[in-house]
């Protein structure tokens, strides 16, 4: 799933690149045109963020498939509704939450930051993934987001590093590097 979308982008993705058999308005319960934040969004098409019809259908899925992926919207501190936060909703909805790092310079203090949120919200935070977002080397990669120092200052297992990927159609190249994860503490 990704519950709530502003814009195009990942529900459109998904529909691309996966044989989902979910409908579209389950895919995205709730979608809003502007590709901003989404109360912002949704004002300026004079609707509120009706988060019942997300819990609803968030709970029919997890009924039926043995798996459900969701994908959150901005970073945890991103406002879902004027009072709630992405870390708010993962922590009251009790959904075990995997926190993806962009690697750049800035990424440890993003890091520490982001965790600490985690924390504040109780979020059940599993695990962190590193995205190298723009082609780096491997020792590019180690230094700006050391695994061993991730992991000494948050306690949280750092499960793999996914690469620049220059070709999202090239599925079997997406499978192989979802097979370098470290996904099995997940269940
Ligand atoms: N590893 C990668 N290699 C190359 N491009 C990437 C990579 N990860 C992300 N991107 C690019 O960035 C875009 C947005 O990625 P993604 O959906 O993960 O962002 P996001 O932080 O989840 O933002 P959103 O809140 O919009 O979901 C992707 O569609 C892709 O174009
Ligand atoms: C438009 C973006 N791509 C995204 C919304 C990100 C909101 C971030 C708000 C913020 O933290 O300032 N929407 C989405 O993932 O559907
Ligand atoms: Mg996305």
């Amino acid at each position: 799933m990704k519950p709530i979308q502003s814009g195009i982008g990942d529900r459109e993705w998904y529909q691309n690149l996966f044989t989902l058999e979910q409908t579209i308005a389950e895919i995205t319960p709730l979608h809003f045109s502007a590709p901003l934040a989404p109360p912002i969004a949704a004002a300026k098409e004079n609707r509120s963020v009706d988060l019942a019809i997300v819990w609803q259908t968030l709970t029919q899925l997890r009924s039926r498939l043995d798996v459900l992926l969701i994908e959150a919207l901005g970073g945890l501190g991103s406002p879902v509704t004027d009072e709630l936060t992405v870390a708010d909703l993962a922590g009251e909805w009790r959904l075990p939450t995997v926190l993806v790092v962009p690697v750049k310079l800035g990424s440890l203090g993003q890091v520490v930051a982001n965790v600490a949120l985690a924390r504040q919200a109780r979020v059940d935070l599993k695990g962190i993934v590193l995205n190298c977002t723009q082609p780096l080397s491997d020792e590019e990669i180690a230094d700006l987001t050391p695994k061993d120092l991730i992991q000494s200052l948050t306690n949280i297992p750092v499960l793999g590093c996914l690469p620049y990927i220059d070709n999202f159609s090239d599925f079997d190249k997406l499978v192989q590097i979802a097979s370098n994860l470290d996904l099995e503490t997940l269940k």
